[in-house]
């Protein structure tokens, strides 16, 4: 973008010297050419030199998944190869103090895992879930089914081609970068025909155009835009937030709505029976053999509470035959004489036509304090109620600042009822709340929230979210990096929603960033431009407004904002 204007001009300035009649202004010409390609040369140093970090990064990065694993063989025998060779679908063992060298599913064994390279977390990995490469076991063992080898590994995987990489793709580089390209031609005409018609001759007419057209202030403004979104990559990257591609990074950066999941987001996803309650002329221990009977039939965390419960009392459940769980309200089921037994929420037992009035006050009080309410029901009547407590996740807290900080809206979204929701949101200091969204109902329920013109995350885990990730504009899954990708724009190597919130405010404050150094940059070179057109100032202020730009600019994205420089805790307290 520079250098053609500059060959021009010195071709012009060498001519005039050499014609007959020696141009005066050849010095003029001369000091134009000679400052241009000074500029221009010190402005790619300044770059080369500001990318130091971003590449260095990377190549540590690749130097941190070049390691040797153990393939498992046909008959179940380890060879030692390269982690570059292993093939998806081959199947690799880690034991402790070894580094994961693909991205896979494990198979077998569980392990506490440093989920990815310079994690401060340890978490548990077991079978089913998905590891990354550059993680590594601390103790246990794993058999990991490799997803994702070499180059298309999460870690490496937009990096590896340049055409992929982030501050190649993203959206803003692109126009820009464009902007730049079909600038040029048209800048250099607009001065051309304006020094022109000033009667000027052919040679002024001709560096004039050079000048409008040198383009160092464009370029410097959009090599710092891209600088910027791969600061914003690697910055991500080094808390286990891996994006699908430049296109999510770029959704990423523009969301203004952050739908969070609930149970095992900011909550614990350990739900705790913190009350019983047996009705007038029942027992609570035969309430909890009831519920604990219905809640056999179902998997989720309410029911293993519940379950949890009756043996640690050593309540025997009740034996009960054609349960059915009706996903996100409750399970009904037959007792031995054939009675039936309904274990769920308010809207449940009022669906299933059970009477629930004489509880009313004191669900409302329980769930005034954050807690789920199961009411339980036989042969048509209330008999009782358990109130389980589940506590917030460590970070929630900060995440959902870092949320505001950034002008993400938080919406709580869950199936839990309202008053609950609402204690738990406001604990969290979230405004919005969706309360007693049915499973099935998420997805409808996060594209509501898009109808007005909003930008949609939503955050949550791969299995249990799948109906609100799968609607939003980007999704945020935990602990999902290094299983197949293509389904979710951003997967976390870790499952801490301090990182979720950080895969929206990192890219969003590295766009802010780049778009004011466009803004910059460009408001330098249309001024450089309108100069050199009407005459107002000589070639030379082209060259110089360039490198004044490219200084600017470079100061615009060189500082990681706050988010990405302040220390996380490692842990919070928890209520
Ligand atoms: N196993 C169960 N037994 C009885 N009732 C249940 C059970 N699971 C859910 N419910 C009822 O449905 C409500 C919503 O549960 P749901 O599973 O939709 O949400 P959740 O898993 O509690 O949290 P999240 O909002 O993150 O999805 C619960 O508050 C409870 O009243
Ligand atoms: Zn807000």
């Amino acid at each position: 973008m520079t250098t053609v204007p500059i060959l021009i001009a010195a071709a012009v300035a060498v001519v005039t010297r050499a014609g007959a009649a020696s141009n005066p202004r050849v010095d003029a010409y001369a000091s134009f050419v000679g400052l241009a390609a000074a500029g221009a040369l010190l402005v790619d140093f300044l770059l080369t030199r500001a990318r130091r970090d971003v590449d260095a990064a990377r190549a540590r990065d690749a130097a941190g998944l070049s390691v040797r694993v153990r393939l498992v063989g046909a008959g179940d025998e380890t060879e030692d190869v390269d982690a570059s060779q292993v093939k998806p679908g081959e199947q690799v063992l880690v034991e402790p103090g070894e580094t994961i060298g693909v991205d896979g599913i494990v198979t077998a064994g569980k392990a506490e895992v440093v989920p990815f390279v310079d994690s401060p977390a340890v978490i548990t990995k077991r079978e089913g879930d998905a590891v990354v490469a550059g993680a590594s076991v601390v103790s246990g063992r794993l058999r990991v089914r490799a997803t994702f080898t070499a180059g298309e590994r999460a870690w490496v995987r937009l990096a590896s081609s340049p055409a992929a990489r982030v501050e190649v793709a993203a959206p803003l580089v692109v126009v820009g970068r464009r902007m730049v390209e079909r600038g040029v031609p048209v800048a250099a005409l607009v001065v051309a025909g304006a020094t022109y018609a000033n009667n000027a001759a052919w040679p002024d007419v001709v560096i004039a155009a050079c000048a409008g057209a040198f383009g160092l202030s464009a370029v410097a403004a959009v090599a710092a835009s891209a600088l910027a979104h791969a600061r914003g990559h690697v910055a991500a990257q080094r808390r286990g937030i891996v994006y699908k591609d430049a296109g999510a990074f770029d959704v990423a950066a523009r969301a203004d709505v952050a739908v969070v999941c609930s149970r095992g987001t900011i909550l614990l996803g350990e739900p705790e029976i913190v009350v019983i309650e047996a009705t007038p002329g029942r027992e609570v221990d035969r309430v909890l053999a009831l519920a604990a009977g219905a809640e056999m039939a179902a998997a989720d965390a309410l029911a293993a509470a519940v379950l949890g419960e009756a043996r640690a009392r050593g309540v025997r459940p009740e034996n009960v035959r054609s349960a059915l769980v009706s996903e996100g309200l409750g399970v009904t089921a037959l007792v031995p004489n054939g009675d039936k037994v309904i274990v769920g929420s308010r809207a449940f037992l009022l669906k299933e036509k059970v009477s629930v009035a004489v509880s009313d006050a004191r669900v409302s009080e329980l769930e005034a304090q954050g807690r789920s309410v199961l009411l339980v029901a036989l042969g048509g009547r209330l008999v009782g109620l358990l109130a389980l407590q589940d506590g917030l996740r460590p970070g929630a807290r900060a995440a959902v600042q870092r949320l505001h900080d950034a002008r993400i809206e938080p919406v709580l979204l869950s199936g839990e009822a309202r008053e609950t929701c609402e204690t738990i949101a406001r604990a969290l200091d979230i405004e919005h709340v969706r309360p007693e969204v049915l499973p099935s109902d998420r997805g409808a329920e996060v594209r509501a929230l898009a109808d007005g013109g909003h930008i949609i995350a939503a955050i949550g885990h791969a299995a249990s979210d799948d109906g609100a990730l799968g609607s939003a504009d980007v999704s945020v899954a935990m602990g999902a990096a290094g299983s197949a990708p293509g389904e979710w724009g951003v997967a976390l190597a870790s499952d801490d929603v301090r990182d979720a919130a950080l895969a929206l405010t990192v890219p969003r404050a590295c766009r802010e960033r780049a778009k004011s150094a466009i803004l910059v940059g460009g408001g330098a070179q249309a001024i450089s431009l309108l100069g050199i057109a009407f005459g107002i100032a000589p070639p030379v202020f082209a060259p110089v407004m360039g490198v004044l730009a490219a200084a600017c600019v470079l100061a615009i994205v060189r500082e990681p904002t706050q988010t990405l420089r302040a220390p996380v805790p490692s842990s919070e307290p928890t209520s």
